[in-house]
C-alpha cells in the first residue's frame, strides 16, 4: 500500500489578514471532496500548479473532521495487528502541532488525544465483548530528536543525558535504546503524560512561530492484546516533525541557526530517502540522520498516513511548492502491510523491542509506485467560463483504481463532506477498510504510469539550492559555536561515540548487544546512577565472560553501592534483617542512593573527567584484562584510581544472599554455588515461560510478562543470579524472596534439596 498523504491548508493567523491568500483546494470531477491542491507559479500568477492527494482539507476544516476521516478508520486495524504511522509534515508554523496535539478545548483536540481516546474506547469494548478473557495494555513511548540526538521526552531535562540516548538496528529494526515505556490505562492518565513531557520539549520562538517546535517529536503508543494463549503488539507512532525554515525569513539568531540547520539537514536527507526509493535507487541514505534512521519508511510496516500541513498566504509561496513536491514523492512510495502475528505466550521472546517499525517484522525492500508528477500548466479555461473542462490542469492521483473508486460513490455523497462533517465513503473503503493482505504486495507499475515529467520546477530548484546554502553556513556557525545542546566533556564525548561507532561497526556481529549494554552502563554512571549502571554491567557480562576487567567493574560498583547502603542503613538505625535478603528491595535503595550522589557528586556531566574516572575506576593493577576485544575499547581505558579511597563497609549487610550456609559472602555467587532451590527459581525465570512465572509466590500474570519483557530486552543472557533478578523491572528484593519461600512448598516434590 502506497503512502496514504492528505494536505491541509491552516487558516489565514491573525497578523495575516492582510496577506495574499494563494493556496486552494479543488474538488475534481467523480469526486465528493476535494483532493487537489492548487497555487500559482512564483513566476506567472496566470499558470498554476496543482497536486492531487488522497484528501484535502480547507482552512474551516475542523479537528474532528480530519480525525473521523483519516484516522479514525484505521483504529479497528491496529487492533487486528497492524502498525500505524502518522506523520505531519510542512515549514514552519503550517500547523503540524496544532494538527498533531492541538489545543486544550475538546473541539481544539488534536489527532494525537483523539486517537488515545478511541483506542481506550476500543480497549474497553474489546474487554467488555471477550468478557475479560483478552486484556489489553497500552503503553507509550515519547521522544524527541533535537539537533539528531534523541531525548526520552517522559524524562525531565535535567535528567538528560547530553549525547542522547544511542539507536541501534535490530534483526532490521531501529531501536532507541534505554527508552522509558509508561503504561498508561486511562484518557486521563495520558493527557497528565502527555501535558507533562511536552512541556519537555524544545520549543522556541521564531519570526515565522511563536511556539515554534525545534525537534522531531514522536509518540509510540504500544497496544498489547493478551488472551489465555496469545499476545499480540501493535504499534501507532505518531510523528510531529519540525518544520523546515528559510532562515532568510527568520532572522534566526545562532542558537536557533543551528537547530534550524540540524531541522532542515534532516528534512533534506528524509527528503533524498524518498527520492531514491522512488528512483529505486538501492542505497537508501537513511543512516545520515537520526531522525530518518529512526522512522525509515522502510520498516514501517502498516498504514502510514501523512499529513501535510500548508499555510495558505503567498509569504510560503516557495516552501509550499517545495512541500507539495516531497509530498507528492512520498505517496508514491509503498510500505509493505505487515500484520503482527499473535505470538503464543511462551513464545514471548521475539516480541518486546522498541522501535517504531514495531515488532516481529524484518525489513522489506520499498518499491515506488509509477513515476507520475505534477506539471506547470495555464491557467484552465473553466474559471472563465464558469464550466469545469474535462482536464483543465494536469494532476494525477494516487488512487489505484479511479474509475472504480468514483463508482463506489453513491450519488448522495456527492455532497461536500466538511461542511456535513460527514465520513468520507469512499477512501476508507478502498484505503483501509478491508482487511490488508499480510505480505508485501509486488505491484505492476507500469499499470500507474500517468506521466514522466520531471518534479522540479525551476523555482523549486533555486528554493532548495537556497536552503542547502542556508544549512552549510549553519552548519559552519554550529562549529563556531560549539554545540548548542550542554556541553559535555570532549574526552566523554569521544568515548560515548566511539563505543557507538564500534556497536555500530559491530552490528553483525554477537557482542554489538553487549556493547549496548555497556554504553547505556556508561550513561548510567555518568549520570550516577550506580544501581542501574550496574545493572547494565551486568547485563553486559555474558557477552563478555571471560572479562576480568569487566568482572572488576562490577565488583568495584557493588562495592560502592553495598557501602553507599550501609551508610543509609547506618543512619537509619535500620532494623537486623529477618530474612535472607536486605530489609529494603533495589528498587527503595535507590532512593538514598541518589540523595546521597546528589551531595557528593551534583551534575557529573559538564566537567567529567574527574567523576568519570572514579566511576569508571578501573581494576586493581593486577586485573590486566586478557581480552582483546573488549581491553582495547578507548572508551575504557582510564587513569588509574589513585586519590580516591571507597569506604570501607563497617559490615557488610547480606543483601541478596543465595545460600543457607555461606552468610558472610555478600558477593554474586557463581551459578554453581547457587543453593538447589535458587537454581529452581533461576531455571524458571530464564525459561522465559510466561504461565512458569506466573506460578511463583508473589507473581500475577502481569509481573510475569513485565519480567518475560524484561529478558526479552536481555537477547540471549541469562539472569545469573538474585540479585540480577532483583533488579528486573518489577521485581524487587521482596519478590525475589517470595518467589523462593513459595518454592520451599513444592521443593519435596521437585526431588529438590532445599
Ligand atoms: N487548523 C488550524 N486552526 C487554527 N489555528 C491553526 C491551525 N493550524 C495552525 N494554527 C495556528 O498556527 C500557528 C502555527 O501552528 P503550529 O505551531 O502548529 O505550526 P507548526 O507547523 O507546528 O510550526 P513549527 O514547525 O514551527 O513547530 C499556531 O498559532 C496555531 O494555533
Amino acid at each position: 500500500m502506497s503512502v496514504r498523504v492528505v494536505a491541509r491548508i491552516r487558516p489565514i493567523l491573525k497578523n495575516e489578514l492582510d496577506k495574499d491568500t494563494i493556496v486552494s483546494a479543488e474538488t475534481i470531477d467523480g469526486e465528493s471532496s476535494a483532493t487537489v491542491v492548487r497555487l500559482p507559479s512564483p513566476k506567472n500568477d496566470s499558470e498554476s500548479f496543482s497536486f492531487q492527494f488522497s484528501s484535502v482539507y480547507e482552512q474551516d476544516a475542523t479537528q474532528q473532521q480530519l480525525f473521523d476521516a483519516e484516522i479514525s478508520p484505521t483504529v479497528k486495524h491496529l487492533f487486528n495487528g497492524f502498525d500505524l504511522s502518522i506523520f505531519a509534515h510542512g515549514c514552519t508554523g503550517t500547523g503540524k502541532t496544532h494538527t498533531m496535539r492541538g489545543g486544550k478545548s475538546l473541539a481544539e483536540r488534536g489527532v494525537i488525544p483523539r486517537l488515545l481516546s478511541a483506542i481506550y474506547r476500543r480497549c474497553k469494548k474489546i474487554e467488555k465483548d471477550s468478557a475479560g478473557a483478552t486484556q489489553v495494555e497500552v503503553a507509550l513511548e515519547y521522544f524527541e530528536i533535537y539537533c539528531d540526538r534523541v531525548y526520552d521526552l517522559f524524562e525531565p531535562p535535567e535528567k538528560r543525558t547530553p549525547s542522547g540516548l544511542p539507536i541501534r538496528d535490530n534483526h532490521g529494526k531501529t531501536v532507541v535504546v534505554g527508552l522509558t515505556e509508561k503504561p498508561c490505562t486511562t484518557l486521563k492518565e495520558f493527557e497528565q503524560l502527555y501535558d507533562q513531557a511536552n512541556m519537555n520539549r524544545s520549543t522556541s520562538a521564531t519570526k515565522l512561530n511563536a511556539h515554534s517546535s525545534r525537534s522531531h517529536a514522536v509518540l509510540c503508543v504500544k497496544i498489547t492484546q493478551t488472551t489465555e494463549t496469545t499476545i499480540q503488539i501493535s504499534r501507532a507512532s505518531c510523528i510531529d516533525l519540525a518544520g523546515s525554515e528559510d532562515n532568510r525569513r527568520t532572522d534566526n539568531n545562532k542558537e536557533r541557526l543551528v537547530e534550524s540547520s540540524a531541522i532542515n539537514k534532516s528534512l533534506f536527507v528524509l527528503a533524498q530517502c524518498v527520492e531514491a526509493m522512488n528512483k529505486r535507487q538501492s542505497r537508501i541514505p537513511y543512516r545520515e540522520s537520526k531522525m530518518t534512521r529512526i522512522l525509515s519508511l522502510g520498516q514501517n510496516k502498516g498504514l502510514t498516513v501523512m499529513i501535510l500541513n500548508l499555510a495558505p498566504t503567498r509569504a510560503y509561496h516557495l516552501d509550499t511548492i517545495s512541500s507539495l513536491n516531497f509530498a507528492s514523492r512520498t505517496k508514491k512510495i509503498e510500505v509493505a502491510e505487515v500484520e503482527n502475528d499473535p505470538v503464543l505466550r511462551v513464545m514471548a521472546k521475539p516480541l518486546a523491542t522498541s522501535s517504531i517499525g514495531g515488532a516481529n517484522i524484518t525489513r522489506q525492500p520499498l518499491r515506488p509506485l509509477a513515476a507520475a508528477h505534477n506539471v506547470n500548466l495555464p491557467e484552465p479555461e473553466k474559471q472563465k467560463k464558469g464550466e469545469k473542462p474535462i482536464k483543465a490542469f494536469s494532476v494525477y492521483s494516487d488512487t489505484r483504481k479511479p474509475a472504480s473508486r468514483t463508482s463506489n460513490l453513491p450519488s448522495q455523497n456527492q455532497g461536500v463532506r466538511r461542511a456535513e462533517g460527514q465520513k468520507r465513503a469512499a477512501e476508507p473503503s478502498s484505503t483501509f477498510a478491508s482487511r490488508p493482505a499480510k505480505t508485501f504486495r509486488s505491484t505492476d507499475s507500469t499499470s500507474r504510469i500517468r506521466n514522466a515529467e520531471p518534479t522540479m520546477t525551476k523555482a523549486s530548484i533555486e528554493a532548495l539550492i537556497a536552503q542547502r546554502i542556508e544549512e552549510k553556513l549553519a552548519e559552519k556557525a554550529l562549529q563556531d559555536v560549539g554545540t548548542a545542546p550542554p556541553a559535555l566533556s570532549a574526552e566523554l564525548q569521544k568515548r560515548l561515540d566511539d563505543l557507538e561507532n564500534r556497536i555500530d561497526a559491530k552490528e553483525e556481529d554477537g557482542k554489538s548487544q553487549g556493547l549496548q549494554f555497556m554504553l547505556m552502563a556508561k550513561q548510567h554512571q555518568v549520570r550516577g546512577e550506580e544501581v542501574s549502571a550496574l545493572r547494565m554491567f551486568r547485563l553486559a557480562q555474558p557477552f563478555f565472560p571471560e572479562n576480568v576487567r569487566l568482572e572488576a567493574k562490577i565488583r568495584s560498583l557493588e562495592e560502592r553501592i553495598r557501602a553507599t547502603r550501609e551508610d543509609v542503613a547506618t543512619k537509619h538505625e535500620s532494623a537486623p534483617l529477618a530474612s535472607t535478603f536486605s530489609s529494603a528491595p533495589p528498587s527503595h535503595l535507590m532512593a538514598p542512593l541518589k540523595a546521597k550522589e546528589k551531595v557528593s557528586k551534583p551534575k557529573a556531566i559538564v566537567n567529567l573527567p574527574e567523576d568519570c574516572q572514579d566511576d569508571f575506576a578501573p581494576p586493581p593493577e593486577s586485573d590486566h584484562d586478557p581480552e582483546p576485544s573488549y581491553a582495547s575499547d578507548d572508551s575504557f581505558h582510564y587513569k588509574p584510581k589513585t586519590a580516591r579511597k571507597t569506604k570501607k563497609p563497617a559490615k557488610k549487610l547480606p543483601i541478596f544472599r543465595d545460600t543457607d550456609t555461606d552468610l558472610d559472602t555478600d558477593a554474586p555467587l557463581p551459578t554453581a554455588h547457587h543453593s538447589p532451590r535458587t537454581k529452581h527459581l533461576l531455571d524458571i525465570i530464564n525459561s522465559r515461560d510466561v504461565d512458569r512465572i506466573k506460578a511463583l509466590r508473589g507473581v500475577g500474570a502481569k509481573k510475569a510478562d513485565a519480567i518475560v519483557n524484561c529478558l526479552v530486552h536481555m537477547a540471549d543472557a541469562e539472569v545469573r543470579d538474585l540479585e540480577c533478578l532483583a533488579l528486573l523491572k518489577g521485581v524487587g528484593g521482596k519478590t525475589v524472596e517470595n518467589m523462593r519461600v513459595g518454592l520451599a512448598g513444592v521443593g519435596g516434590g521437585c526431588g529438590y534439596d532445599f
